[in-house]
């Protein structure tokens, strides 16, 4: 059996829909379909979950949510008018749609949460009718009577371990099952969203849970490839990546598959295809456990992510000082704010931290208490960097491999604020100035492109 998902750009129309349906027809194994919002039509049009974002911001300062209810479910009429349903499940939406911004939430958080779900909800309901008008066995099966259990709250949440409790038992009906992606229920019955992009989470743990031989995430690029298209043209294929390097990769800015969505897949040892809905015969790009390093360039990919702020710290002897880095740790986790990289010499040490964690206040106030429990000597706030990952299973066994990027980094004019090297056995990270990350992206990846690196 596989768990297939769609992402929003496959699901933005009705002539994308008719490209689903092909897709599911052609492969019987194909029995577990996990649907993300209809996205984008075209460069410059509004995904259904922003517009619920919008929906969720009207709802909470009391303005009329109606004219926005029927933007959003004007994308839903497009489609159903496209298949000509007998069924009218658009007016169902609406019901439904109107019905929650006149119930109670628990804060803003939940409220938002539960808007932004419904553009998954409501369109696994519409790809089901469609698919069933189609002469196709399918049914809509939600979150809840799967048995997906959520921990945590809005922004910090967590499968619960008993998911793969209840899909264990949980029996297939005569059909192929039509699953929303994106959100699922905590034991309280409150609606939570995974983060943006998170559907692909919901896949992976039906992956998991449901036993499936092979994940197929469905989007509209044919490949992963090496550097993101945005900041490199053309980038070269990437055939086969393993799990922890694109791990670091996603984490790094490759959005197309998420990096939470990786865990429960490594867990059950599950591969991921990557496919492309447009070109559906394309093999995509498959993640898996291993590979054959002798037979790849050392550099698998490299990736960017903006907006990091780096606090640096310098005292004499802090690898004598026992306890120092716990202090440091203590007082970010008392702001609960987590950090991202931790590179340190003898006498200094560097915390990267996620700039969207820190507010001005936060980073003045964990600064000042930096100064008054440890007593740096320097005590510096690094902000708008960007961190660049250069990842590879191979990249340690070209001995020059690290030079040669640092001089094609210099050779760009690119300087990096902090190097971390050796901390991860497949990966060099760097920090560059958010202005020169694409420039950065654009070096490296040339390096690998052009000397098989
Ligand atoms: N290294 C990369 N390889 C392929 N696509 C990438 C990469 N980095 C970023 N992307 C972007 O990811 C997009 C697909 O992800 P996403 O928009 O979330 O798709 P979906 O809506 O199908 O889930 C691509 O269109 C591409 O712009
Ligand atoms: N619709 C959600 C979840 C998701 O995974 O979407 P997509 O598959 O289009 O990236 C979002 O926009 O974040």
């Amino acid at each position: 059996m596989k768990v297939i998902k769609f992402g929003g750009s496959s699901l933005a129309t009705g002539a994308q829909l008719e490209k689903v349906s092909r897709i599911i027809q052609a492969d019987a194994q194909r029995r577990v379909i996990v649907v993300s919002a209809p996205g984008k039509r075209h460069a410059g049009d509004t995904k259904v979950t922003d517009l619920l974002k919008e929906l969720a911001d009207a709802v909470l300062s009391r303005q009329d949510p109606l004219p926005l209810i029927d933007v959003i479910l004007a994308r839903y009429s497009e489609i159903q008018t496209h298949f000509a349903l007998a069924e009218d499940v658009v007016a169902k939406l609406r019901a439904h749609l109107i019905s929650l911004t006149q119930q109670t939430y628990s804060s803003a958080a939940y409220l938002r949460d539960a808007f932004m779900a419904q553009g998954e909800h409501m369109n696994a309901q519409l790809v089901a009718a469609v698919l069933k008008a189609q002469g196709l066995p399918a049914c809509f099966v939600s979150p809840q009577t799967l048995g997906i259990v959520l921990a945590g709250q809005p922004g910090h949440v967590q499968v619960d371990p008993q998911t793969y409790r209840n899909l264990a038992q949980f029996t297939f009906p005569d059909a192929d099952i039509v699953v929303p992606g994106f959100y699922a229920f905590d034991a309280q019955q409150r609606i939570v969203t995974f983060p943006r992009g998170g559907s692909d989470i919901t896949g992976s743990i039906l992956a998991r849970g449901l036993h499936a031989d092979l994940y197929e995430n469905f989007t509209d690029v044919s490949w992963v490839y090496a550097a993101d298209p945005h900041l490199v043209k053309g980038p070269r294929a990437i055939n086969t990546v393993t799990y922890r390097e694109m791990r670091e990769l996603a984490y790094a800015g490759f959005s197309v598959f998420n990096d939470e969505a990786l865990i429960p897949v490594i867990e059950a040892n599950i591969c991921v295809n990557i496919k492309n809905t447009n070109d559906p015969t394309a093999p995509g790009t498959l993640i898996s456990p291993t590979k054959n390093v002798k037979h790849h360039h050392h550099i698998t990919g490299v990736a960017a992510k903006k907006d990091f702020t780096a606090l640096y710290l310098h005292r004499y002897l802090i690898n004598a000082q026992v306890g120092f880095t716990l202090k440091l740790l203590q007082i970010l986790s008392n702001y609960g704010v987590p950090y991202e990289h931790m590179p340190s010499g003898i006498d200094d040490l560097t915390v990267i931290i996620d700039k969207h964690e820190l507010t001005a206040a936060k980073q003045q106030a964990i600064t000042e208490e930096v100064q008054a429990q440890i007593q740096p000597d320097t005590l510096e706030c690094l902000d708008d960097l960007a961190i660049v990952m250069v990842v590879g299973e191979g990249l340690y066994a070209s001995i020059d491999l690290v030079p040669r990027i640092m001089v094609a980094l210099a050779d760009a004019g690119v300087t990096p604020a902090v190097i971390n090297q050796g901390a991860s056995r497949i990966s060099l990270m760097l920090a560059v100035p958010n202005a020169q990350a694409q420039a950065a992206v654009q070096a490296i990846y040339g390096l690998s492109s052009n000397h098989h690196a």
